[in-house]
């Protein structure tokens, strides 16, 4: 094992990498000969400080303070500490996914940070799985490539994902649903995602948390065979065996926002025992450090070592050979990466889209990617259909043929009604459920540059249309017909036209809600803010009588537009005298004269559907030109 660390701390960089076979402990793995060559990157922090306001009046919370550190190419670099000792907010501060209460510098390659520079050089893979779990492996690196290798026809793709897919051990499972995959198959798929475009620098939040001993090894052997070639890899780590904190080439301690320890693995012992804390013998050091930092050998101790590391300012706990050897392999990386291809710090300042490929191109593949997921969704497609037909039928038994007939009006005005409540919230809850798992893909894949917010933007309003528009007219054609609402072309027309553009309306309420909200706070507020809306609609509460100082309300409900809308294709347009076959011989059939009902119980103008079709469009139109900017904040405020 000895003579393999060796080799990986002398392995080639990035731009010097050999196309052949290597072996990582073992594990039988081919390099990334295909990947662009890049010039490797070191990542200094200073005086590093992270605040958060703890609300109103609640003061302010410092948890990163004055922390320093240096990261070097062609190193594996643990982040280690106990719970709550700040690895993560480090690590949303260095790879810039946290930008607001953060103070101090970030300095790659001698130069003060640029984030957008940066981010094309980096990518961040969070803790969870933010994957798409109905695509299989295969396809979402496909895809992944189409979005991140704009500059590489796509005939050449598949060797390049076939590679990466060997590296990681995936290549058997590359059919295989994303859903479907293990724990650590999931998180070598992250790392693959992310390698498609060969980030200099890689940012892991517990890469092995989760992971048995086997996977966590394996995850762990892949970081190492990927820093070899020349990247700097960073990630979090709770608590490692003996064997696998060997693994890492540098550590970062951290304890309560501040640094214990920065250097080589291999010094942290010698270390311990110049502060006056040596490490028992046969104690793992990754144990002990830990145990120092959560207190359990007293307070004072991690002053000492705070003091002792000078918060991460002392690079005497550096290894030198390393440094040596990583001075060499950057050097020979400029020199050949100048040669082969234009250096890509260079090309970060002059490429000035954080995107690879084009917003058309982006859109495609977004179209493409969300046409997969729509075909094999069980919910929201398959299910959504089924429900609005089996909901079709019910209703349509229910309300049986109660369209044309005058003793049976009022039934049939609760039946536009229960239709409009069927369309708003069947469209409305399911992206107010769903929505909040696809910002978290959104937030990861934006983030790593995939593509822009536009295009994803543009995409999502334009599949989410076809569905919508099928299930809709599917319910609205049972429901009409089983109801026998009139059968002429333009009140059916009509009747279509507002049904579909309350499921628009109401989807893009739901999109509002689930963007901004969590699944349990959005699944409360959309039922709930939908009450007030249905009241205005102009159904129990009938227009007329509503409250002068209420007025208003009725301007804003979108249902009352669907609502007048509806009642207008029923019984607008001058609709003759309805029959009364069902009532008795001598009762009175009072509102067999649909004029009779809209001005009587309605209250509706029957000639308004026009404005009502127009109304709900701009409706439509505001909503979504209002979600864009919200989506935007959302996605960045909470960094
Ligand atoms: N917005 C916030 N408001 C208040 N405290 C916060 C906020 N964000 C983070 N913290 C606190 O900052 C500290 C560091 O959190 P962080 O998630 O970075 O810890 P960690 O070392 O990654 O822990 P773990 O290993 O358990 O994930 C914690 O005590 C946490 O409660």
């Amino acid at each position: 094992m000895e003579s393999v660390m060796r080799e990986a701390v002398e392995a080639p960089s990035v731009a010097e990498v050999p196309a052949g076979p290597t072996r990582v402990n073992g594990s039988p793995t081919i390099t990334l000969s295909h990947l662009p060559k890049r010039e490797p990157v070191e990542v200094k922090f200073q005086d590093l400080n992270y605040t958060v306001s703890l609300g109103f009046r609640k003061g302010q919370k410092k948890i990163i303070h004055d922390v320093n550190g240096r990261f070097c190419p062609s190193q594996l670099i643990a982040i280690m500490g106990p719970s709550g000792a700040g690895k993560s907010t480090l690590l949303d501060i260095l790879s810039g996914y946290r930008l607001t209460g953060v103070s101090g510098d970030v300095m790659v390659n001698g130069r003060p940070r640029n984030l957008d520079r940066f981010r094309r050089m980096s990518c961040y893979i969070q803790q969870d799985d933010r994957l798409h779990a109905l695509l299989t492996v295969q396809e979402n690196m496909s895809l992944a490539a189409r979005l991140k290798l704009g500059s590489i026809p796509r005939t050449e793709h598949q060797p390049i994902i076939d590679e990466i897919l060997n590296t990681l051990g995936l290549k058997h499972h590359s059919e295989t649903r994303t859903g479907r995959l293990s724990g650590g198959q999931k998180k070598r798929l992250s790392i693959a995602l992310e390698l498609i475009n060969n980030p200099l620098l890689m940012f892991l939040d517990e890469p092995t948390t989760g992971l048995d001993s086997s996977s966590t090894s394996q995850c762990v052997n892949l970081l190492k065979l990927l820093a070899m070639q020349g990247r700097t890899i960073v990630c979090t780590i709770h608590q490692p065996s003996a064997s696998l904190f060997d693994q890492f080439d540098h550590v970062y301690v951290l304890a309560r926002g501040r640094c214990l320890y920065q250097g080589a693995t291999k010094q942290i012992v010698p270390y311990l025992a110049t502060i006056g804390v040596p490490c028992p013998l046969f104690h793992n050091p990754a144990d002990f450090v830990i145990e120092l930092a959560c207190g359990e050998h007293g307070e004072d101790k991690i002053d000492m070592l705070v003091a002792g590391t000078e918060n991460g300012k002392s690079s005497r706990w550096f290894e030198n050979h390393n440094e040596v050897v990583v001075e060499r392999r950057k050097s020979e990386a400029r020199r050949l990466s100048v040669e082969l291809l234009p250096n890509m710090l260079e090309m970060a300042e002059l490429n000035t889209a954080l995107q690879d490929v084009t917003t058309m191109r982006q859109v495609g593949v977004l179209l493409n990617r969300g046409y997969i997921k729509i075909k094999r969704d069980q919910t929201m497609t398959h299910m959504r259909l089924l429900v609005n037909v089996i909901v079709g039928v019910l209703l349509g038994i229910l309300f049986w043929q109660s369209g044309d007939e005058g003793s049976r009006v009022l039934d049939n005005w609760n039946l536009l009604f229960a239709i409009l409540v069927h369309h708003m919230m069947t469209t409305m809850m399911l992206t107010v459920l769903t929505f909040p798992t696809e910002m978290q893909i959104l937030r990861k894949e934006h983030f790593n540059r995939w593509y822009s917010l536009k295009s994803y933007y543009m995409s999502i309003n334009i599949l989410e249309l076809p569905i919508s528009v099928i299930c809709c007219t599917a319910f609205t054609i049972i429901v009409y017909l089983m109801s026998a609402q009139p059968l002429e072309w333009v009140r059916f027309g009509v009747f279509l036209g507002i049904s579909i553009l309350v499921v628009l309306v109401a989807q893009t309420f739901g999109l509002l809600v689930g963007a901004v909200f969590s699944v349990v706070n959005g699944t409360f507020l959309a039922p709930t803010l939908s009450v007030p809306m249905m009241m205005f609609a102009g159904f129990g509460v009938s227009l007329r009588d509503m409250p002068a100082y209420l007025k208003w309300g009725t301007y804003v409900s979108y249902l009352r537009y669907g609502l007048e809308g509806y009642v207008g294709s029923i019984y607008g347009r001058n609709r003759t005298t309805l029959g009364c076959t069902s009532s008795m011989e001598f009762h009175y059939c009072h509102y067999k004269y649909p004029t009779k009902f809209l001005t009587e119980i309605a209250n509706m103008d029957g000639n308004m559907y026009n404005v009502d079709l127009i109304v709900l469009a701009g409706i439509l139109v505001l909503l979504r030109l209002v979600a864009y900017p919200v989506l935007r904040w959302k996605l960045f405020a909470m960094r």
